[in-house]
């Protein structure tokens, strides 16, 4: 079987950005005044959401050649997600520019272009299709990918029929049926139950020792160490390293550090103040 859903496989893969940023417009609703059941509804029913924009990414730079594994390292809310959403051309930056060569394979939401009503067959196609192998390619990986799912004893009925670990395991046997150049992962995958888990991971390590280039973020050190050969540290969006992992991760254990001692520092200050501090408050400060 052509592994590579007769897709090119490029020479010379790279991702390369040079200031990228992104703004997304979202809704804010304005805070509620109301302390009655019924301010509360009043309040609700005629307070207008305000349109803003909120800057999701900023200053991002950096060029990830062919050979490399790189760590997306950063604290919960840091933009790791956001960028890997950004490399698989999900959002367009606002600003600056990215240059991506070589096809992407992206493991970030499984269940992303399933359709519910539609047969798990039909949706074979649907999200094959999507990923851009041509129909007739998709016809020969058909048994293959329910084989791996195991579920070829349930290929004509509807995917909203199916349990969120099936799901998932579907989504999974389709996102890595074929080689790409890049890879572009969001956590090591360990969902699922555990027979599946083993046979998944065997896969992903194939899939990620036959790409050019990996992406993966990560709260997990000691993958990155054994994966990775370089780390981004993300912070509020913006990059605040990139370079060997040893030092990424170095960078990014300063930063946490830091952020502790200020937070400690402001609630000393409170303290010393005479607010009232919750025991669990000081205790996770100390
Ligand atoms: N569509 C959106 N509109 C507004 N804000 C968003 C949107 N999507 C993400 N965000 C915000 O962007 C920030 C970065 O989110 P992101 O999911 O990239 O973080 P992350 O580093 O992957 O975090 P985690 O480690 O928790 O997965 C968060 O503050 C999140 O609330």
């Amino acid at each position: 079987m052509d592994l590579t859903g007769g897709k090119e496989i490029v020479n010379n893969a790279y991702i390369r950005a040079h200031d990228i940023g992104l703004d997304v417009p979202y809704y804010a609703q304005p805070e509620r005044q109301g302390d009655s059941w019924l301010g509360t509804l009043i309040s609700a029913a005629t307070a207008v959401p305000r349109r803003r924009f909120a800057t999701l990414l900023d200053e991002v730079t950096f060029d990830i050649e062919e050979g490399d594994r790189v760590a997306l390292i950063g604290s919960n809310g840091a933009g790791k997600t956001t960028l890997l959403r950004v490399l698989t051309g999900a959002f367009r930056p606002t600003r600056g520019r990215l240059e991506v060569r070589g096809s992407r394979q992206a493991l970030l939401n499984l269940s992303l272009g399933f359709n519910p009503e539609g047969t798990l067959h039909e949706n074979i196609y649907l999200r094959a299709t999507a990923m851009g192998i041509p129909a007739a390619k998709v016809r020969t990986m058909v048994g293959d990918i329910l084989d791996f799912a195991e579920l070829g004893h349930l290929a004509n009925r509807r995917l909203l029929t199916l349990s969120s670990g099936q799901r998932m395991r579907l989504g999974f046997a389709i996102s890595t049926s074929v080689q790409h150049d890049i890879m572009l992962l969001d956590e090591w995958f360990g969902a699922g139950d555990a027979q599946f888990v083993k046979k998944a991971r065997g896969r992903l390590v194939d899939r990620v020792k036959g790409s050019k280039i990996v992406v993966v973020a990560s709260h997990n050190t000691d993958l990155a160490k054994k994966l990775c050969n370089k780390g981004m540290v993300i912070n509020y969006g913006r990059q605040v390293f990139i370079g060997p992992i040893q030092e990424a991760l170095a960078d990014y254990k300063r930063i946490v550090q830091e952020e502790k001692a200020a937070k400690k520092a402001m609630l000393e200050e409170k303290v010393a103040a005479g607010a009232a501090i919750a025991p669990s408050v000081r205790d996770a400060m100390s």
